[in-house]
């Protein structure tokens, strides 16, 4: 049986990770029968010319998992990364977990768009595929990324939807399971779920959403477990320029156990069976970013506290949509 038919497969529940205490190279169970690195390399916005050196630093640090898109521009120099390391024999390929994604302009095109970052990549395989938006934008607009009308708004393309292009990612992985081990979603709300859900053939194995302390989204992280589908936070620190390192309540908790905030906001996830994205070009920050720790009942209720009056989402591209979080109504409804 092919390995990501994952509704077929009961979900094994996840062992605890808080005992014993997480590392940064925990392996989490997926439904695919793979397993994930509790923690991962971000490169969104790594400039060309830093995300080289980055994604080597990591490696040679330890990290097996690094988060890709095609969108970032960058996984010509990601792949570069991945060729040193494996040519001089830092780690084989198979020790490591790629994660591409596809962009809202491939939606038509999910092989092209898988070969063109395995190339880019430099790779056989991608370990993850991810339907990066749950919106298809047009293919042939004026830009191959992010195509806009006249007015400035965002040019969608309303020939299909999420859904069908969730059924090119399920083609895609029966007809090339060699080229991509598992493939998932980013962005999706319970809203969007349960419609995918009920027309889908195989269950995401991964959702990848902005998570941390100001923004957990309980209800979809619920969900996903119910259901069997494994939660990958992004943004965790709070993306660029993040109020959160100054946060007094991530501080007591970091004080408390005598680490950074960083280190405090990853390990929030690990706590929550979560794997965790991090991006960083920086390697000090890189070399912290690995110093998970188990967090308890206090700490996470302390954490959770943070957002008791009101959440902050960092991420939200101006996409016109309503993306089902409840956080979020304005837009159109395209769930399905
Ligand atoms: N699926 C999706 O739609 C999305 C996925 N992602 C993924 O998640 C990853 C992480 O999210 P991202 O939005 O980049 O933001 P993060 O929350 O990872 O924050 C990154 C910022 O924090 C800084 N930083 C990193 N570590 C530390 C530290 N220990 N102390 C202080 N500052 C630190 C980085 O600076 P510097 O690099 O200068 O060190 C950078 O400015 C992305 O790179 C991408 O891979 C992100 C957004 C959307
Ligand atoms: O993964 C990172 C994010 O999703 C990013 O790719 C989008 O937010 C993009 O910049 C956009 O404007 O649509």
């Amino acid at each position: 049986m092919n390995p990501a038919l994952g509704k077929f497969m009961l979900a094994r529940t996840p062992k605890s990770i808080l005992d014993p205490a997480p590392t940064m190279n925990t392996a989490i169970p997926l439904n695919t029968g793979a397993s994930i690195p509790a923690l991962g390399l971000g490169t969104w916005q790594s400039a060309p010319g830093e995300v080289k050196a980055a994604v080597i630093h990591a490696i040679e640090a330890g990290y097996r998992h690094i988060d890709c898109a095609f969108c970032y521009q960058n996984e010509d120099e990601v792949g570069e990364a991945l060729q040193d390391v494996i040519k001089r024999g830092i780690v084989k390929r198979s020790d490591l977990f790629i994660t591409s994604k596809l962009w809202c302009t491939f939606h038509t095109r999910a092989e092209e768009g898988l070969q063109t970052s395995l190339d880019l990549l430099k790779t056989d395989y991608v370990d993850l595929f991810l339907l990066h938006w749950p919106v298809p934008m047009n293919p042939k607009g004026n830009h191959p990324l992010f195509p806009k009308h006249d007015d400035g708004s965002r040019d969608l393309d309303n020939s299909l939807t999420h859904i069908q292009a969730w059924r090119n990612l399920e083609t895609l992985i029966k007809t090339h399971p060699e080229k991509v081990k598992a493939i998932g979603v980013a962005n999706y709300s319970v809203r969007y779920l349960e419609k995918l859900l009920a027309q889908a053939e195989i269950v995401p194995a991964v959702n990848q959403i902005e998570n941390h302390p100001l923004l957990p989204q309980q209800e979809v992280v619920d969900f996903c477990k119910a259901k069997g589908i494994h939660i990958t936070a992004y943004s965790p620190l709070g993306s660029t320029g993040s109020p959160l390192f100054k946060d007094p309540k991530v501080n007591e908790v970091a004080s408390k156990h005598g680490v950074g905030p960083g280190v405090v906001l990853l390990s929030y996830h690990l706590a929550r069976n979560s794997s965790v994205v991090p991006k960083s070009v920086t390697p000090s920050r890189i070399d912290e970013n690995r110093k998970l720790i188990s967090l308890d009942a206090d700490d996470l209720s302390t954490l959770d506290s943070i957002s008791k009056n009101g959440v902050t989402r960092f991420i939200y591209p101006p996409f016109g949509i309503n993306l089902g979080f409840p956080d979020k109504t304005e837009g159109v409804d395209i769930s399905g």
